[in-house]
C-alpha cells in the first residue's frame, strides 16, 4: 500500500507540473487501485483467504501490481518509463509464496501486459501508427526490450530466493523435531519410557521449593525389585528388561495423575506423590505391590519389591529425604522384602 500511494503520489505530482500528457486522469486509477486493495485486504485480514493454498493471496497481489504499473504506462506518457520500475519489485513478492511455475507464468503475464499497454498507446489497429518511426515508438520498443532482458533475470532471483527459503523452513521443521526428541531422550528412560533420574531430579527439587513456597505436603517411595537378579540368571537380560518394561507400565497404571514414577537406575524406582502425607503415601505403595504380584512372571514366583516411604520435612534437603528412604528401602528388604517400610 505504501508503495501504491509512493508511486501514485510522484506521479500525481508529475501531472500538476503538467509534465504528463494533459488529458491523463489518474482518478480511474486511483479508484481501481485502491478499490483491489481494499478487497485484498479485508481478504486476508478476515482469513477467508487461509483457505487457498496461496493464502497470502500473492498471484492476485502482483496481478494487480503488473496491472497497475501497464496502466501507469499508458497513462505516463512522456515520463511512462518510471512506471517500469515497480514492475522489478513486483516480482520480488512472488518469493514469499511461490513456486517457480507460477513465477515464470506472472513474469510472462508481466510482458505480455507491457506489450497490450504499448499498442494501447498507439492506438487500435486500423487507424494506429505502428510504424517504426510513430511519436514514441522508439523508447517504447527500448522499454520492453529492457523488460524482456530484465523480468526473466529478476524472475530467476525471485525463484531462487523462494527456494531458498522454502529449503530453509524444512531445516527449521526438521530441527524442531529433532530438538523435540532430543529433549525426550534427556528426560526420559529409554527402556521403560518413564522420566530418567536426572528429570525426576529436577522434578523433586522443584517439589521442595513448591513445598517451602506453599507448605505443601510430598512423599517419596524408593522402590527396588527383589531378586531381580535371578530374572536375569535364569532367563537372560531381554527377559530382564521386558520384566522392568511391564513392572513400569503396571506401576504407572494404578497411579494418580499427579504423582510421577521415574527409572532411578537399575531396578530401582523413585515415586514422587505430591500433595501426599506418609500414611496416603503408603496407601498407595501397598497398592502397587499388589497390583505388581498379580504380573505373570516367568516361573520364578510373583513380582515384588521392598519400598522405602518417606514424607518431606521441613528444612530438609532432596540428598537428606532420599537418604532417608534410602534407610528404609534396605529395612524393608531386611524385613524379608515384598513390604512396605515408613519412616
Ligand atoms: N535386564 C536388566 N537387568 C538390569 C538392568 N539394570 C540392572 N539390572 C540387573 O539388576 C540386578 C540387580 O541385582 P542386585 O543389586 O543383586 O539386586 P537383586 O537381585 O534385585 O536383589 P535384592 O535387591 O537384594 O532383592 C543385577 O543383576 C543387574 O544386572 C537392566 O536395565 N536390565
Amino acid at each position: 500500500m505504501a508503495v501504491y500511494i509512493g508511486c501514485g503520489t510522484v506521479f500525481g505530482l508529475a501531472m500538476g507540473m503538467g509534465w504528463v500528457a494533459p488529458d491523463a486522469s489518474m482518478l480511474p486509477w486511483a479508484t481501481f487501485v485502491g478499490t483491489m486493495l481494499a478487497v485484498l485486504y479485508v481478504a486476508l485480514r478476515s482469513g477467508w483467504s487461509a483457505r487457498f493454498h496461496d493464502a497470502a493471496l500473492t498471484a492476485p497481489q502482483i496481478v494487480l501490481g503488473v496491472t497497475a504499473a501497464c496502466w501507469g504506462y499508458v497513462l505516463g506518457g512522456p515520463v511512462r518509463t518510471a512506471a517500469l520500475f515497480p514492475l522489478l519489485l513486483v516480482l520480488i513478492f512472488g518469493t514469499f509464496s511461490l513456486g517457480w511455475r507460477r513465477i515464470l507464468w506472472l513474469t510472462v503475464f508481466a510482458i505480455v501486459s507491457l506489450s497490450f499497454s504499448i499498442a494501447l498507446r498507439h492506438g487500435p489497429s486500423p487507424g494506429g501508427d505502428w510504424s517504426l518511426d510513430a511519436p514514441g515508438m522508439h523508447v517504447d520498443l527500448v522499454n520492453l526490450g529492457m523488460l524482456v532482458v530484465l523480468l526473466p533475470a529478476t524472475s530467476l532471483v525471485a525463484v531462487r530466493l523462494s527456494s531458498l527459503r522454502r529449503k530453509l523452513r524444512s531445516e527449521r521443521r526438521a530441527l524442531t523435531e529433532a530438538l523435540a526428541e532430543v529433549q525426550r531422550l534427556a528426560t526420559r528412560d529409554e527402556l521403560t519410557g518413564l522420566p530418567n533420574r536426572r528429570h525426576m531430579q529436577e522434578l523433586l527439587d522443584r517439589e521442595l521449593a513448591r513445598s517451602a513456597r506453599h507448605e505443601h505436603r510430598f512423599s517419596i517411595a524408593l522402590i527396588d525389585l527383589d531378586h531381580f537378579k535371578r530374572i536375569n540368571d535364569a532367563h537372560g537380560h531381554a527377559a530382564g528388561d521386558a520384566v522392568l518394561r511391564s513392572f513400569a507400565m503396571t506401576a504407572v497404571g494404578g497411579l494418580r495423575g499427579h504423582d510421577v514414577l521415574a527409572r532411578w537406575g537399575g531396578e530401582e524406582f523413585l515415586l514422587l506423590m505430591p500433595d501426599t502425607a506418609g500414611p496416603q503415601a503408603e496407601a498407595t505403595v501397598w497398592r502397587m505391590l499388589e497390583r505388581v504380584g498379580h504380573l505373570p512372571f516367568m516361573d520364578a514366583g510373583s513380582l515384588s519389591f521392598s519400598a522405602g516411604v518417606c514424607e518431606y520435612r521441613r528444612g530438609e534437603t532432596a540428598t537428606q529425604l532420599l537418604d532417608r528412604a534410602d534407610v528404609q528401602m534396605y529395612e524393608a528388604k531386611r524385613a524379608g522384602r515384598g513390604t512396605v517400610q515408613v519412616g
